[in-house]
């Protein structure tokens, strides 16, 4: 186990429930948007990516949080945090400003430093948008480095681009050779998926396919589900 892992990047994904965690976890893991699943079950799942001739692995956890007491679990093991709540479900918005509050006061209190991206997700569903970009972006000027909007319901591009573009802030703190990260949505006014704000970086698709064949003849396991029960849709 030791010497097959190489870098590996801890990211934890906190928020209310229904808001997407895990539907945005599978998006990234096999890009396929999920239904239904058990959602007590709190899961850690593992992505090896071949990016840019980097070789990495991704740890998501997938929270699932009964109560407040526990929050040491994932605090001990993240190297970044991914805050989401939906657009479309204001109490969720302010489950999300809780949530950065206190993994703020964590770092500030352990004298650590990670990188907090705060994701709105459900953009798909504009007609039922309850929480404005601006509102979002407040909350992140504040709190969070990085600010997201995205669906895990339609394209792949722009979850992966918050995948990205944490694992790309956890590189550039520990100092490791980063990404070439070019976001598609960060803090820019089009979020809907499938308009893209800018061109994407220098890698097209077919390239970006054989980046995944590439990393998944190195590892067959290159991504692991344990015990969650989907149902998957293309
Ligand atoms: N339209 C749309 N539906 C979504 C999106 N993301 C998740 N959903 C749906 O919202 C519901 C809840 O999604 P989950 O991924 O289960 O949410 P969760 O945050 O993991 O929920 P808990 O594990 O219960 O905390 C499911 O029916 C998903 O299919 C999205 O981006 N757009």
């Amino acid at each position: 186990m030791g010497s097959r892992r190489k870098t590996e990047y801890n990211i934890v994904i906190l928020g209310a429930l229904g808001v997407g965690k895990s539907a945005l976890t599978v998006k990234y893991m096999t890009k396929r948007f999920i239904m239904e699943y058990d959602p007590f079950i709190e899961d850690i799942y593992t992505k090896h990516e071949g990016v840019e001739s980097q070789d990495f692995f991704v740890n998501v956890m997938d929270t699932f949080e009964k109560d407040d007491s526990n929050s040491q679990r994932y605090f001990r093991w993240a190297d970044a945090y991914m805050i989401v709540y939906s657009i479309t479900d204001r109490t969720s918005f302010e489950t999300a400003k809780d949530y950065t509050c206190k993994v703020s006061d964590y770092l500030k209190n352990a004298n650590k430093e990670c990188p907090i991206a705060l994701v709105g997700n459900k953009s798909d569903l504009e007609r039922y948008r309850q929480v404005s970009k601006s509102d979002g972006q407040t909350l992140c000027t504040d709190h969070c480095g990085l600010f997201f909007e995205c669906t895990a319901a339609e394209d792949y591009e722009c979850v992966e681009d918050v995948f990205h573009g944490l694992v790309h802030a956890i590189q550039k703190s520990r100092g490791d050779r980063s990404l070439v990260y070019s976001p598609l949505f960060i803090s820019e006014d089009r979020v809907h998926a499938g308009q893209k704000a800018r061109p994407r970086s220098p890698k097209n698709s077919t390239d970006k396919k054989d980046d995944i064949k590439q990393a998944n003849k190195k590892n067959p396991s290159s991504f692991k589900l344990f015990n969650k029960s989907f149902k998957i849709f293309n």
